[in-house]
């Protein structure tokens, strides 16, 4: 999870991390990890020192089950800390990251009490995953400094940030917060700030058709959770929908789009960016062209990383194991 090679470039970083508890606590841990000096903030100066008391057991588990490296609980101790209240964690901060209940109340009571006592130029993010950015940011002083930096739970394992400007977020504020996410290791990507960002709006996409699929009797949640992971899902930690899309065929997803059609007018009505492609002869990677432009010379690499992925994702399944869930 920490990316050695950029550990030096996040030593001299100062960060306060308020709301210690689940995410905030693995946010920590990453950033610390990373090679940040991390403050804890909570309700108390007791939670705070909790949390951090925490955090070493948990990251003592995390070695001995082979999750997190040797050494790790002495990074640990050395970077973070536990502070009396968020004043103190975040005078200092040159980036704070806000972890408390999603509750907008809440939310705004923390966020004006980390404005009031940071530095005007610490960058302020919160983790929230689905208050609007703006709602937010009307707690924040200097709101261009202000943005969604959203990790997914479990924070110390899963890659992905997404990253929230509102609409008065500065350009430097964007680019200092993904250099810090990346200098822990992480990747990110940039959305708008619209109600479900990007992640919860596609995650609650594929529930809200698979619990349509179980309420029509259609399939049983069991069957749907096979097919998910045993056949597009499986694709899924390599590439994502367009790039599968190319791969498949533009074409093919606009003759899909068509049978889809008789049964559900409305809820498959053809995008428009994907005719708009189809008609300019751009039918994804066997033209060269579609949605990410990959070059038809590159195609035979490209589905041999695709078969090799797959082979290794299999091995991988095989290897761990069912999920305990039946
Ligand atoms: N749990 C998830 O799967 C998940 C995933 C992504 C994002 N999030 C978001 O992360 C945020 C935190 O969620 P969580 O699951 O870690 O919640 P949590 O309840 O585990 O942690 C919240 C922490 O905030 C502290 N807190 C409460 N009021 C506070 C205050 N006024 N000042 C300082 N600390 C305060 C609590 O004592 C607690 O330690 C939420 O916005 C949530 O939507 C959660």
């Amino acid at each position: 999870m920490t990316n050695p090679e950029v550990t030096q470039s996040a030593q001299a970083r100062k960060i306060a991390v308020v709301g210690s508890g689940y995410m905030g606590g693995g946010i920590a841990q990453v950033l610390a990890l990373g090679g940040a000096r991390v403050a804890l903030a909570d309700v108390s100066a007791e939670v705070a020192q909790k949390n951090f008391d925490r955090l070493l057991v948990e990251s003592d588990q995390f070695i001995a089950d082979g999750l997190f490296p040797e050494g790790s609980t002495e990074i640990l101790k050395q970077n973070l800390w536990a502070a009396k209240d968020i004043e103190e964690a975040v005078a200092d901060a040159d980036f704070i990251e806000e972890c408390v209940p999603e509750v907008l109340e809440i939310k705004h009571q923390s966020l004006a009490r980390i404005s009031a006592a940071a530095r005007t130029d610490a960058v302020i993010g919160s983790n929230t995953s689905t208050i609007s950015i703006a709602a937010l940011a009307e707690a924040v002083t200097h709101p261009e400094r202000f943005l969604g930096v959203h990790f997914s739970n479990p924070s110390p394992f899963i890659p992905g940030v997404e990253i929230i400007p509102h609409a008065e977020t500065s350009a430097a504020t964007v680019a200092a917060s993904r250099e810090l996410v990346h200098a822990a290791g992480k990747q990110s990507a940039v959305v708008k700030d619209v109600t479900g960002f990007v992640l919860n709006r596609l995650q609650y996409a594929l529930f809200h058709e698979a619990a349509q699929l179980v309420e029509q009797g259609i399939a049983t949640a069991d069957d749907v959770d096979t097919l998910v992971r045993t056949t597009f899902g499986f694709r899924l930690p390599f590439f994502g929908p367009f790039a599968i899309a190319d791969m498949a065929g533009l074409d093919v997803y606009n003759f899909c789009y068509k049978s889809l059609q008789t049964g559900f007018p409305e809820r498959f009505a053809t995008p428009k960016i994907l005719s708009d492609l189809v008609e300019a002869g751009k039918l994804g990677t066997k033209t060269g062209a579609g949605f990410l432009n990959v070059p038809a010379e590159r195609t035979p690499e490209l589905i041999a990383y695709r078969n090799k992925a797959y082979v290794a994702m299999q091995k991988l399944i095989e290897e761990l194991g069912p999920a305990p869930i039946n």
